[in-house]
């Protein structure tokens, strides 16, 4: 039997059912038993209150391991989108699930190693560590070492994963009703949509490391940006072999000097300009853990390109003329450049264009000043709370064009670990290369 954290994947459907049922008895179980205690002491807790508890928030963590990529692409989307609608339990559980990814058990991952690479895969590196040293979303991560010594990261996908997805998300989403750890006021269902199409496009590991390649030619120019090598060799549907990079965390950045947070922030932004304007491809997915930094190279280096986008011809020129008149405090253009994005399509009163562009307005904030202090400002939750309050109102975005939502994401997601890190940046002299006339 596996050691208690490489519980072998559940590869069947039912199997993976059976998981959350077991959960839903143990949480109720747990609930009435407390409810008896309450009664017999005369308290009345909630049914919330019972639910909530921390040994059910820990009955809900050791479940969902399972379903781990399913439940924390939920919680990432979840979190942008509802941000603070959400339970302090809820992130908590979240927090656990990062750190508790339950590892494959040697036998399955040799199995997966075998179907992919053939019987004789290990032939291949001179050594391969069978322990996992991190987790992917769906997946576990490698160290290996070529016969010349290069050091490579391997990315092994769960086996029978890409074929759970969908089912993976809707029990992840049972749970979650189970556990009443989603308000009524959050409309799960758009999300769900999203988190499905996103994770079967990311359990597309050929396409990935196509996307890591894009990446690779595109930012051979950037001496201060690493994406790592792929050995297409040792890639296939379900693993990506590559060059190992050895950065610290940007969460540990906190601790160095003001220059080098400084640079790892313009360095980022400066390549959000580069992606949405010159190369029209976007890594979507601005998470802490998506980058590192070798602060004795100054370099930042880009990890996970399962979440790459391709950007629009006029989508693109759309946020460079909006970005421009923005820079320009010109409301009327920024009006203009939304419209030729695909914003405001339906017919909308003037009081809701006004409120959608003092959001644009304020999301630009920093175009508008030589030295922006993330630090100083409270701009990344303002811009979170502005989205919320809009997106309860009922049929205000009328459907906002979904490369927009992906680029707004990007941003906000960036002026959070601008916030995190306390820096203060020239946004508007990065941008200054695509200001139109
Ligand atoms: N080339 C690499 N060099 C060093 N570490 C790596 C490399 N690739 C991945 N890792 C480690 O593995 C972790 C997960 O990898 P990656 O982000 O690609 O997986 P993922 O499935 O996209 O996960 P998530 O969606 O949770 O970000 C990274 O956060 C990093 O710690």
């Amino acid at each position: 039997m596996a050691s208690d954290n490489t519980r072998k994947v559940p590869t069947g459907r039912l199997a993976r059912l059976v998981n959350i049922g077991g959960l839903a008895g143990n949480v109720m179980t747990n609930v009435i038993a407390d409810r008896v205690k309450d009664l017999s002491r005369g308290d009345k807790r909630s049914y919330g209150a019972l639910v909530l508890q921390p040994k059910n928030i820990k009955a809900l963590a050791d479940k969902l391991s399972h379903l781990r990529g399913a439940a924390m692409k939920l919680g990432q989307l979840l979190s942008m989108d509802a941000g603070e609608l959400l339970p302090p339990e809820l992130s908590g559980l979240l927090e656990q699930l990062r750190n508790k990814a339950t590892p494959m058990p040697h036998k399955q991952l040799i199995g997966v190693m075998e179907s992919e690479l053939g019987k004789n895969w290990i032939d291949n590196f001179s050594y391969f560590d069978l322990r996992p040293f991190a987790a992917a979303s769906i997946g576990q991560v490698h160290k290996a070492t070529l016969a010349d010594g290069r050091q490579l990261a391997v990315k092994v996908q769960y086996p029978g994963i890409a074929n759970s997805i969908n089912s993976d998300v809707d029990n992840v989403a049972t749970l979650l009703a189970v556990s009443r750890l989603i308000p009524k006021e959050v409309d799960l269902v758009p999300t769900l949509e999203e988190v499905k199409r996103q994770l079967n496009v990311e359990a597309d590991y050929k396409l990935e490391a196509k996307h890591l390649k894009d990446f690779y030619s595109a930012l051979q120019h950037r001496k201060d940006i690493t994406v790592p090598k792929v050995y297409d060799a040792l890639t296939t549907q379900h693993i990506i072999t590559m060059e190992y990079l050895e950065g610290m965390s940007l969460a540990s950045c906190t601790e160095l000097d003001q220059s080098h947070r400084e640079h790892i922030i313009s360095t980022l932004l400066a390549l959000f300009f580069e992606e949405l304007f010159e190369f029209r491809q976007m890594q979507s997915d601005p998470n802490f853990a998506n980058y590192l930094y070798d602060p004795r190279t100054s370099t930042i280096q880009l990890l996970d390109f399962g979440a790459t986008r391709d950007i629009p011809l006029a989508v693109s020129e759309g946020y460079r003329q909006l970005l421009s008149a923005a820079t320009n405090n010109n409301k009327q253009q920024v009006i203009d450049a939304a419209k030729a994005i695909g914003f405001f399509q339906n017919d909308i009163p003037e009081q809701q264009i006004e409120t959608v562009v003092s959001m644009f307005m304020l999301a630009t904030t920093p175009l508008r000043c030589d030295y922006f202090d993330f630090g100083k400002s409270e701009l990344a939750s303002q811009i979170k709370d502005m989205g919320l309050e809009l997106s309860m109102k009922q049929g205000y975005w009328h459907t906002p064009p979904v490369d927009a939502m992906f680029i707004h994401r990007k941003l906000a997601g960036l002026y959070l670990i601008a916030a995190r890190l306390e820096v203060k940046v020239p946004v508007q002299q990065l941008f200054a290369p695509y200001l139109t006339d």
